[in-house]
């Protein structure tokens, strides 16, 4: 839809309406086509202004349409009609101008933005490319160096940069479409032709070979298996070796590839699955539509170790007064100067005044009084947390929400040591907690509606994506991530390698695969984890076997790496060895391999080769399958829950749209397949049990992930 008016005699005025957003859907490109027609035909009219409703421009394609065919005018004829014409086109960017929004505004001769507005074309962040053009007018218009970044990385650009880049001709604080209406008046008559982009070679530097060469290979080391970062460098490619009209057609039969790829679909899910998990939903009713968060000004942490320095950055960094507790003064002078440090690189990234005029460091308690709400940062130990948590409810407000960043332990438990349970909930970051976007918000059976949405709401205060998840041990990250590290060590048993099962898996697409990871945290971490739960050390049931535990496959074998004082990263050996303690250069390490020969011969294990495709399938498959527990269990609400906590918090690649979609992409079949071929080989590792969730959705014909939701209707939801 785009309404149409003549203003000031001469001028007139196109505005986009399709909220929120005004994206191009097909009622939109519609509008346009027709208004603009309106506008070159009728003789009163000397320029023309497009503007969008809602002081929001335009975010682009509809994403909601790439599922449907497409209907309506194309997007590339429309805008190449506006660019021909012969009345002079001002684009008056509000809000934000994206993907075919800001392709739509490079269209156009002029393009006058508000000091506020946003431009890019983010496309290679939906697995797409910019294919209305943007490939090719952008690199005329501003060089192939810019372009290439701002295409590869689709990142957008507030309005005064977008001035010194070029893309914009004028940015004002005032009334944008006023100021386009009289910019479009004055430049009737001036010539049209250096304006239009299309007609216009593009910028080269001498060395542009050179520069493409080393964008394909920067971008292809940063893609990690992505396809479309790759495409978008193809296509600006041909904006510098070929003309306008043929550098469109190798944008168009890149773009056609993309469109078609799992990569996409898996991007697209990411964009709307990001979007659903803020929509919460509590079994009691409740839910983020009807349940009011209350303010939070006043914030408090107690404990200063790595997880509390970091909450306590997010919160100063989101303007939030906050009060830092620490037991002893030694402690606290140390957080208290990383914190400031902290703080300080933070504001100088932006450009801004640290805030340290926010935080009161003190080791008192009872400076907490009027705190809003308190996050408990303390060591993973229950007894230490509940002392900490029925203190916090002597001294705190009656109202005063009580926050656990736990990584695991029991919400309830913890809430049955206080006066007001209803108003504790489990906030749980991820490190490091001022830059990790994921926060699983723990909803304990007593936690109330408004501190479910107090948290959420906070979460997203501090720039996080908040997903609301139930109470269990490990909640929904950490559970899933058991199976997968339990994987990972019997893989190493079978006769496999650090090296070849981190491999695979950043071949998958992680960033570091399972030991690299594992190294990066701290091996010592989990070992004290495993010792608390009587798995090793002391509390190990004596008639336990070395390999067994509970009546499970247990594979010692972290154990015993620890055993060697091998804590990984921090002192410079782990499952590999590094450069220097702290160093990040990792290499294979002989003597895991001779620790791994010496172990199979003294559990008489006979290695055997092991390939990629058994590492991903049985790591991966045996996460996901928890993973369908838990939506069966009712501690996550859908897939798109879990999806978004592992590619925020876990690092799973986004192009591979999380482990719940992965397997709709492989196919439910084959991983109920694949988990009962691998379970019938281990009977002794319960976690390859194919769960019931997963043979009742492939009993029901596997249908498709956005259905999962519904067809998990389910009374006994934990959240
Ligand atoms: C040919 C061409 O080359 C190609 C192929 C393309 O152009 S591909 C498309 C390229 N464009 C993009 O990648 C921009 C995508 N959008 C955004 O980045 C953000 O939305 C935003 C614009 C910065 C606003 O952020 P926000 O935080 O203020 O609100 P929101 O919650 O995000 O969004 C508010 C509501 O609008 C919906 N929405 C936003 N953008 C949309 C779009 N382009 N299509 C359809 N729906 C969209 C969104 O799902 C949400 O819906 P609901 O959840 O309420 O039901």
């Amino acid at each position: 839809m785009a309404r149409y008016a003549q203003v000031h005699g001469s001028v007139a005025l196109i505005t986009l309406t399709n909220p929120p957003v005004n994206a191009l859907s097909a009622a939109v490109r519609h509008g346009i086509t027709e208004t603009v027609t309106r506008a070159l035909r009728d003789p009163e009219v000397k320029s023309v202004v497009i503007c969008g409703e809602n002081g929001v421009f335009c975010g682009g394609a509809d994403i909601r349409e790439f599922a449907k065919p497409m209907g309506g005018p194309p997007l590339v004829p429309m805008i190449a009609a506006i660019e021909e014409g012969d009345k002079p086109v001002v684009a008056a960017i509000e809000g934000v101008a994206l993907g075919g929004g800001l392709e739509l505004a490079l269209g156009c001769h002029y393009r006058i933005a508000h000091t506020k507005a946003l431009v890019g074309l983010p496309e290679v962040t939906l697995g797409l490319l910019p294919a209305a053009g943007g490939t090719q007018r952008l690199p005329r218009l501003i060089g192939i160096a810019p372009a290439l970044d701002l295409i590869t990385t689709g990142r957008h650009v507030a309005a005064q940069q977008a001035l010194k880049l070029g893309i914009v001709d004028q940015v004002t604080d005032q009334s944008t479409v006023d100021v386009a209406i009289q910019f479009a008046k004055q430049v009737v008559g001036q010539p049209l032709l250096p304006r239009k982009l299309s007609t216009q070679p593009t910028p080269c530097p001498p060395d542009v070979d050179i520069l493409l060469e080393e964008a394909m290979t920067q971008v292809k080391r940063r893609a990690r298996g992505a396809i479309a970062p790759v495409a978008c460098v193809m296509a600006v490619r041909a904006a510098a070796t070929l003309p306008y009209r043929a550098g469109m057609q190798k944008e168009q039969e890149l773009m056609a590839t993309l469109f078609r790829s799992s990569q996409a679909h898996a991007l697209q899910y990411c964009f709307f699955a990001q979007r659903a998990v803020g929509r919460w939903k509590l079994s009691s009713g409740a839910h983020s539509g009807n349940s009011k968060p209350r303010p939070v000004s006043k914030a408090a942490v107690i404990g200063l170790g790595t997880m509390g320095r970091g909450i306590t950055v997010a919160l100063v960094k989101a303007g939030i007064a906050v009060v830092a507790v620490e037991t002893s003064d030694k402690q606290l002078q140390m957080g208290k100067q990383i914190v400031s440090e902290m703080l300080k690189r933070e504001a100088q990234k932006r450009n801004e005044t640290p805030r340290l005029d926010l935080i009161r460091f003190t080791t008192s308690m009872l400076e907490l009084k009027d705190s809003d709400l308190v996050i408990e940062a303390v060591f993973e130990d229950m007894p230490l947390k509940k002392q900490v948590f029925k203190e916090l409810s002597s001294v705190c407000k009656a109202d005063a929400f009580l926050c656990t960043n736990t990584s695991g332990l029991d919400v309830d438990e913890l809430a049955a040591v206080t006066k007001t349970p209803e108003l504790v909930v489990g906030m749980h970051f991820f490190a490091p907690a001022h830059v990790m976007k994921l926060l699983e918000v723990v909803c304990g059976s007593r936690s109330s509606p408004e501190a479910v949405a107090t948290a959420m709401y906070l979460g997203k205060r501090l720039g996080k994506v908040s997903v609301a998840v139930g109470n269990c041990p490990g909640f929904v990250g950490n559970r899933m991530l058991r199976p997968y590290l339990e994987e990972a060590n019997f893989l190493l048993e079978e006769g496999a390698t650090p090296e070849l099962v981190d491999g695979a898996l950043e071949e998958f697409g992680f960033a570091m695969g399972v030991f690299r990871m594992s190294d990066l945290s701290g091996l010592d971490v989990g070992w004290r984890i495993r010792k608390e739960s009587g798995l090793t050390g002391p509390d190990v049931d004596p008639s336990d076997p070395p390999r067994r535990r509970q009546g499970q496959r247990y594979s010692p074998l972290p154990d015993l790496v620890c055993e060697q004082g091998r804590l990984g990263q921090k002192n410079g050996r782990g499952w590999y060895l590094y450069d220097k303690p702290g160093g990040r250069v990792a290499t294979p390490d002989p003597k895991i391999h001779q620790l791994l020969e010496e172990y199979r011969l003294k559990h008489g294990i006979r290695p055997r080769r092991v390939d990629r495709q058994e590492v991903v399938e049985r790591c991966l498959f045996a996460l996901i399958n928890e993973g369908f527990r838990i939506l069966d269990d009712g501690i996550a609400a859908g897939p798109e829950d879990i999806d978004m906590i592992y590619v925020f918090g876990y690092g799973w690649p986004r192009h591979r749209g999380g482990p719940m979609f992965y397997a709709g992409m492989v196919g439910l079949p084959k991983v109920l397949e694949r988990l009962e071929h691998y379970w019938q080989a281990h009977p002794d590792v319960p976690h390859l049990e194919p769960s019931a969730l997963l043979r009742r959705l492939v009993d029901s014909g596997s249908p498709p992930i956005d259905t999962w939701r519904d067809f998990l209707q389910r009374p006994h939801s934990q959240l």
